[in-house]
């Protein structure tokens, strides 16, 4: 008899057999494969196929995508950016999918912002970056899981107001352990009365080892904020942004004139008695900038290492070296650097290279950066003598020399 050939080459009456049992095998191999695949999904490490998004609104898709690319005009080839860690993607999910309960407004600086990026209308938990639906990461069954609880803030951006705050929240949102509401909660300043539950319930679900964070410029002149945060926690880790108190005051005058433009004067609001220069500390404009006094507030409550300075004015220049500070303060790695910026001409500021969750580059919207009036030369000059004594005694404070005094 002659010996069997290789396989194909001699066909014998067993190969039907042989061919059914290898398509089987081949059928239960793909099952095992597809098994594993949805497993891998579950786990949240599914990142490179796409799937079908159930239960997702197309509402945010759009709108996220229109307000990222208002302003956004970015480099050609951004450089390469890390993919938001998976967990971080579940949990964006989780909040296209839920609705909070509704943050309050913030002042009207920030509900404007919130206009200008629509994605937060749909943005359960105020997340507001531009999240599109397009973009939502695959692994479907992982909606499925209800992971991550709601936590107390364990850092709060406490001021100062047209400091830059909104602009350090969105450039802290790009690192993966740290969770923001996006719209100003005013808890501490304006709705304490509803309680702590309430507060926590903005907030958006954290994982272990992720920060939670919201932003409120007016917790650091209100004068109660400081116990009330202290009685929260004070372990509160309080991050203020400071800015020129002249230029502040300028940019606040700016805010209010855009909305009310038969406001008065800022010389004639600047001063009491414009004569025998008494600069009127009742405007708020002027108000806020006395940093030293309000500090003064928070120091009974918490020790100066509880808290944060971070330059406005570097925080332009040098967003990267800001937050290396601002992360290190926060215990976290340092995962943003310079690699994230690029400075975008057309809106004089530096401008995210990937926003977070968007993927698309990202500068704040036309109320950040605004064009400031043209003002009184000599009113500024008065304006920067008052406020020189008390900028050297923040100064002294905080160990910080901000140089807003030449
Ligand atoms: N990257 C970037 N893009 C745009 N704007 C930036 C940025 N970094 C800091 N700033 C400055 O932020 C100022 C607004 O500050 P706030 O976000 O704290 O304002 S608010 O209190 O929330 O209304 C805003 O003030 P104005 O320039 O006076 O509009 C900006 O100067």
């Amino acid at each position: 008899m002659a010996p069997p050939g290789p396989a194909g080459a001699h066909p014998t009456s067993a190969e039907p057999l042989s061919r059914s049992i290898f398509r089987k095998f081949l059928l239960m191999l793909c099952s095992l494969l597809t098994s594993l695949y949805v497993f891998y999904c579950l786990a949240e490490r599914c990142q490179t196929l796409s799937g079908p998004v159930v239960g997702l609104s197309g509402r945010g898709e759009e709108a996220g995508a229109a307000g990222r690319g208002a302003l956004a005009g970015g480099p050609r080839e951004p450089a390469v950016w890390p993919a938001p860690a998976p967990r971080k993607r579940l949990l964006q999910l989780r909040q296209w999918r839920r609705r909070g309960p509704p943050a309050p407004r913030g002042d009207g600086d920030e509900a404007a912002w919130e206009e200008e990026t629509p994605g937060l209308a749909g943005v359960p938990g105020g997340s507001g970056a531009g999240s599109s639906v397009a973009e939502a990461p695959p692994g479907t069954l992982a909606l499925l899981l209800d992971e991550g609880s709601k936590q107390l803030p364990q850092a709060i951006i406490i001021g100062v107001k047209k400091g830059g705050t909104r602009a350090l929240l969105e450039f802290l949102r790009v690192h993966p352990d740290v969770r923001a509401v996006g719209a100003e909660p005013h808890f501490f300043d304006r709705s304490y009365d509803k309680g702590l539950a309430w507060y926590r319930d903005l907030m958006p679900r954290t994982l272990e080892g992720q920060i939670t964070m919201e932003k409120t410029p007016s917790y650091f002149v209100t004068r109660e904020a400081p116990a009330r945060i202290a009685a929260m926690s004070r372990d509160t880790k309080l991050i203020v942004v400071v800015r020129d108190p002249v230029t502040r005051a300028v940019s606040d005058y700016a805010q209010t004139l855009s909305k009310r433009p038969d406001i008065p004067s800022f010389e004639s609001l600047t001063f009491r008695n414009r004569t025998a220069g008494l600069v009127d500390t009742a405007w708020s404009a002027i108000h806020i900038g006395l940093y030293a006094k309000h500090l003064e507030h928070w120091l009974r409550h918490f020790p100066l290492g509880r808290m944060l300075f971070v330059s406005g004015e570097r925080l332009v220049r040098d967003p990267a070296g800001e937050l290396r500070r601002v992360q290190d303060f926060l215990g976290l790695k340092r995962i943003i650097t310079d690699k994230h910026f690029y400075f975008n001409k057309t809106k004089g500021f530096p401008c995210l290279k990937k926003a977070e969750g968007s993927g698309r580059p990202h500068c704040l919207g036309k109320t950040k950066g605004r064009p400031h009036p043209d003002i009184d030369g000599d009113v500024l000059r008065r304006l920067r003598d008052f406020y020189r004594p008390l900028n050297r005694k923040f100064y002294q404070m905080t160990g910080l020399d901000f140089g807003w005094d030449g």
